[in-house]
């Protein structure tokens, strides 16, 4: 247990249940999951950049005003990131840090385009991801599949290329299971970015966009109706619309709820505001995640531990939150069952020792 990250409102047998229930994520940025060692390491390599080498220094630049400024350091820390093998590093040490946290399965979003307009070969970029998801597999047991997702801000031009990227046969990485969008929402529109998703999902993807971060509940039904989004991520502002609360739950489209990234943001206040027993009370499926867990502090466990604050959940109500992570995943049946199984068994032998 990560001892910065034991919430003393939760009790510690509850953490050390949560630290080895298996587990899926399905939120979760490639860069953003950047440990404080890898990202030292790569500022040390690249002594032009801003970003400190010392990882406790690395706590006040991960200090975010609002959106805007965290998206900024994000970038600085894409910046970092030079060469295949830097990319090829950086998947393989979150798939180790995954698996440290009983993450059996993970959906992690990357956004090419930023890679390849810094001059990463396309070629070499899809062949890194893909080593690394081969070799965590074999090493940690942990399956790792890839959303690859638009920065919205950047443009059409960027829109155009992730699809390409993701749509090429002779490019498209063999792990790569949906199709997103990211970025700021204030003045992006989700329906522009409609031919692009429609692209996407003929060839296949699940569509998962970034929707009801940081604006109204209106980009989520966009992301629902433009984008024919089977997940949201975040969605945090659904709460504002009870309609809206009622079509997700009846449809079953899970949120892809991160607590922590949305105070870290500022696109929620507190936790104790957090819409998160609002999404539970409508009947929304909700999934917990991490989106950008080194650089918010945080990690997938701490968020568990943060849901059953809010929530009130006791050890099967976890359990019941990881299955319905691996419900909303895009695993086949048989990976589901699976990973569902061994929750269960844990469950019932923690409960009886
Ligand atoms: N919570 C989050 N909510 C939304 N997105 C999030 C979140 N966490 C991480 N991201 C990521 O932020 C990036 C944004 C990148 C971006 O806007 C941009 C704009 C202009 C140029 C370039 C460039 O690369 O040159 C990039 C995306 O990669 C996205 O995956
Ligand atoms: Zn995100």
């Amino acid at each position: 247990m990560t001892e910065h990250l034991v919430d003393p409102d939760v009790p510690r047998d509850l953490h050390a249940f949560i630290a080895g229930l298996p587990k899926a994520e399905l939120h979760v940025h490639h860069v953003g999951s950047a440990s404080p060692r890898i990202v030292s390491e790569l500022a040390a390599r690249h002594p032009d950049s801003r970003v400190p080498t010392d990882p406790e220094a690395l706590v006040d630049y991960f200090t975010f005003t609002d959106f805007a400024h965290f998206i900024d350091v994000y970038l600085s820390v894409v910046d970092l990131i030079r060469t295949p093998e830097d990319v090829r590093l950086l998947t393989y040490e979150v798939a180790r840090d995954l698996a440290r946290q009983q993450v059996r399965y993970a959906e992690l979003t990357i956004t090419p385009f930023s890679s390849t307009r810094r001059g990463i070969d396309e070629r070499a970029f899809m062949d890194a991801i893909e080593d690394a998801r081969k070799a965590a597999e074999a090493e940690f047991g942990t399956v790792l599949r890839w959303c690859f997702d638009i920065p919205g801000e950047a443009g059409l031009e960027s829109a155009e290329e992730t699809a390409r990227l993701a749509t090429d046969d002779r490019l498209r990485p063999e792990g790569l299971v949906s199709f997103g969008l990211g970025g700021p929402e204030i003045g992006v529109a989700r329906p522009q970015f409609k031919p692009y998703f429609d692209r996407a999902i003929a060839a296949g993807l699940h569509s998962v966009p970034h929707a009801g971060e940081t604006t109204g509940p209106e980009t989520v039904w966009d992301a629902l109706t433009e984008l024919r989004a089977e997940r949201i991520g975040h969605g945090t502002s659904s709460a504002r619309d009870p309609k809206l609360l009622a079509h997700l739950a009846e449809r079953r489209i899970p949120l892809e709820v991160c607590p922590t990234s949305n105070i870290a943001t500022r696109a929620v206040r507190t936790l104790d505001e957090h819409p998160i027993k609002e999404f539970v009370r409508a009947g929304v499926l909700v999934t917990i995640n991490s989106d950008d867990p080194p650089m918010f502090g945080t990690d997938l466990n701490n968020e568990y531990a943060v849901a059953a604050r809010l929530l009130d959940l006791d050890e099967r109500g976890l359990a019941a939150l990881a299955k319905d992570g691996v419900e909303a995943s895009f695993l086949d049946a048989p990976g589901k069952a699976r990973i569902t199984d061994e929750i269960d068994t844990y469950t019932a032998a923690w409960l009886a020792s």
